[in-house]
């Protein structure tokens, strides 16, 4: 994505927004309501025409035909209630260029694995939400796509089924399929994600590993002593983020020499039981970024 914008009126839905999405990596996609991954998604995917900058695949602008081998999850699922699971896949498969048998085979093969083969003459309707989730993925896994762009996938699914759905990105990524997709449950994007990107007010606010973003989220430190320690208020380079009991979590202006000085005077007031550098989950850095 490059400097990718798009405007509906006089609002700014996705401002400016650079970042890629590298073959084999699963990147997770993360920001508030309204920050414009949906959008940006529809972009990418070529229903939705930027107003600005360019969406790039191997270099160059995807084409309808490489538009047919991204496997896509809409935000706005649309699948047909009352069509039987299975026929609906097939239907999709051939709408993505597959021949009936072709459909036919990567249809049942997903729907055996997220173990709905005991539903595929089952109208969609009648199947539970969670279910009929999993259809949707699979109808976003048909044929072999080439790159995954899946609109919050995770929304609405129990633990057994986010640990499956899970396992499948990871396959895809591991055969060097690029996936990106968009969750707001920031520990699940933590623990799978090779990668990152954080939208805010549709602007591209952070991207990067996991610990690339944890080192630009705030460097803070945990202090139990046994007393008190409401003389770190005024201690020069410490601003106390929260105090009480004998705890404080401080932010630390210059790195060592601070905490080295912290640590001294606290060991000559008295006892110290802890003194420990608290590392930011990426919730923090998400939290600290789009504020
Ligand atoms: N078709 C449209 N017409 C007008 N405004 C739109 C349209 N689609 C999206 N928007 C606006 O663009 C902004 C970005 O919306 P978008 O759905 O991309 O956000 P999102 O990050 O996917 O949010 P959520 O997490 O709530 O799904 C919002 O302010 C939204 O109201």
């Amino acid at each position: 994505m490059d400097r990718l914008t798009r405007r509906f009126g006089d609002r700014v839905a996705v401002d400016a927004a650079s970042f890629h999405v590298e073959r084999g990596k699963v990147t997770g996609f993360v920001g508030g309501n309204g920050a414009g991954k949906t959008t940006t998604m529809r972009m990418i995917m070529g229903v939705l025409a930027p107003t600005g900058g360019e969406v790039r695949w191997n270099g160059c602008a995807p084409t309808a035909a490489d538009r047919r081998t991204f496997g896509y999850m809409p935000e706005e699922r649309g699948l047909y209630p009352k069509q039987p699971v299975l026929g609906q896949l097939v239907y999709l498969g051939r709408l993505r260029g597959l021949s009936t048998s072709a459909a036919r085979a990567s249809a049942t093969s997903l729907l055996e694995r997220f173990g709905l083969a005991d539903r595929v003459d089952s109208r969609l309707e009648s199947l539970s939400l969670g279910n009929q989730q999993r259809v949707q993925i699979a109808a976003a896994l048909l044929g072999d796509p080439r790159l995954l762009v899946l609109d919050e996938p995770f929304s609405g699914l129990d633990s057994g089924a986010v640990d499956s759905m899970t396992q499948v990105l990871r396959e895809f990524a591991a055969r060097g399929v690029p996936v990106l997709f968009s969750s707001h449950q920031l520990e699940l994007v933590e623990a799978l994600s090779d990668r990152l990107v954080i939208l805010s007010g549709g602007k591209v606010v952070a991207h990067g590993t996991a610990r690339e973003l944890r080192r630009r989220g705030p460097r803070r430190h945990r202090l139990v002593t046994g007393g008190e320690t409401g003389w770190l208020h005024g201690f020069a380079g410490v601003e106390v983020i929260e105090d009480g009991e004998g705890r404080a979590v401080l932010e630390l202006a210059d790195g060592q020499a601070t905490a080295d000085a912290v640590l001294a005077e606290a060991l000559r007031r008295g006892s110290v039981r802890e003194f420990a550098e608290l590392v930011p989950s990426v919730a923090d850095v998400y939290r600290e970024m789009t504020a």
